[in-house]
């Protein structure tokens, strides 16, 4: 089952390409709605996008310019690493999102480029930025605790900011580290000198190399895929799975083996089968919280208890996904509780129903995972997995025939 190119690195390469020294090309990038709006916002600001045949981008940088509006839709991507972006250009940037990215935080970031020098009106989405074309930059000090795309934002464009950027972490722990990790390697095969300490980031100003990239396949895209084998007791490689990766999804080999099933990377992919019964497990996903959905899917069909712990940011991603989480599970006759950083389900026998997804893409694939095994299960709205999965249907579809 192959699964198209990862979000994060899209989007990160995306911005890189945009703010770099001379034309890059990506190959196989994810072409869904977070990384087409990302695309169409740098489109925007004045850099140019040439499709080419193998489906991926010609990007050519151009000097970034305003006035401009920018649909951030849903994408945490979109309205954290854009704007940082952004302040490098000159002129007025108006960005605004759907309904629910009007509720997703982003003070922190619009508070951050404030200090570094920029001129900003608002603290959430809709909010504009007024550029001179340049950014003095230099350090800031934040809480990232509510999500690693704060850090990552300002990393993203900090080379390009007349005094580089420091970046201080002070708060409870930044979640999803290994998305910092991602940032900063792409950062550095970009020429850009970064250094690390213990909640701290040093990105040196200078340019960005422009560069030939290829993305990875979406590792938890690519998770769904692997649960439907997990969930029914069958089987499913997804080809060309990287040997070592930043992404967070490759943490579900260790998840599935702890819940039962047989894991085998090769040079076909990650092959997975599913046992008899899945067990359920305590998992701490701090690292990892985008896998929560796809993780609660598989522990409402396992056996004994499971806790997921350490995801209390998550409660600010696409929706309230430990809240829509437990309604959903209840309401297919599941026993789900909420703690302040995750969630408790416990085993119960589960009826059909409708799943609500809430525009939430992962909430969309979870419900798809458990109307694999309980009869008469219907996602609301299958649509949001275009988010980041631009035929989510048809692969499903493509899935099953090939099983039966
Ligand atoms: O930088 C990124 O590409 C992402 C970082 C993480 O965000 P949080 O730190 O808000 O969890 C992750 O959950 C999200 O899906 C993608
Ligand atoms: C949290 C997620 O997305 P975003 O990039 O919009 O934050 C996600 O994809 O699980």
């Amino acid at each position: 089952m192959p699964v198209p190119g990862s979000k994060s690195i899209t989007n990160r390469v995306l911005v890189l390409a945009a703010l770099a020294d001379g034309p890059s090309t990506v190959h196989a990038p994810l072409r869904s709605r977070d990384t087409v709006l990302m695309a169409a916002a740098l489109s925007s600001l004045g850099v140019t996008f040439t499709d080419r045949e193998d489906g991926g981008w010609d990007v050519t940088p151009g000097l970034l310019r305003g006035p401009a509006d920018v649909d951030c839709g849903l994408a945490g991507t979109v309205m954290r690493f854009l704007p940082p972006a952004a302040a490098i250009a000159e002129g007025e940037i108006r960005f605004d999102g759907d309904p629910h990215a009007r509720k997703r935080p982003m003070s922190t970031v619009l508070g951050a480029l404030r200090s570094l020098g920029a001129d900003v009106e608002g603290d959430a989405l809709p909010f504009t930025l007024r550029g001179t074309g340049s950014l003095p930059g230099g350090e800031v000090t934040i809480d990232a605790s509510g999500s690693s795309q704060f850090v990552s934002g300002l990393l993203l464009s900090g080379a390009r900011y007349d005094k580089g950027v420091t970046v201080r972490h002070d708060g409870k722990p930044v979640p999803s580290l290994p998305h910092i990790d991602m940032t900063v390697e792409t950062l550095r095969s970009a020429g850009v000198r970064v250094e690390t300490g213990a909640n701290l980031w040093h990105v040196e100003p200078g340019p960005i190399a422009a560069r030939t990239w290829h993305v990875e396949p979406d590792l938890s895209n690519a998770t769904v895929f692997l649960a439907a084998a997990a969930v029914t007791g069958g089987e499913v490689t997804v080809p060309h799975w990287p040997s070592v990766t930043t992404q967070a999804g490759d943490a579900v080999r260790d998840i599935l083996r702890r819940m039962g099933c047989s894991v085998e990377l090769s040079e076909q992919g990650l092959t997975v089968r599913g046992p008899e019964k899945l067990s359920g497990l305590d998992i701490d996903l701090h690292d990892e919280s985008e896998l929560t959905p796809t993780v609660a899917a598989l522990a409402a069909l396992a056996e004994g208890r499971t806790i997921i712990r350490g995801v209390a940011h998550i409660r600010g991603h696409e929706t309230d996904r430990i809240a829509a989480l437990v309604n959903e599970i209840n309401a297919l006759g599941g026993t789900a509780t909420e703690t302040e950083d995750g969630l408790i389900i416990d085993p119960a026998p589960l009826h059909g129903g409708v799943w609500k997804a809430y525009a939430d893409h992962r909430m969309a694939t979870a419900g798809a995972i458990i109307g694999l095994v309980v009869p008469g299960v219907s996602v609301d709205d299958i649509g949001s997995t275009t988010k980041t999965i631009p035929d989510f249907p048809g692969m499903w579809d493509a899935m099953l025939t090939e099983a039966r």
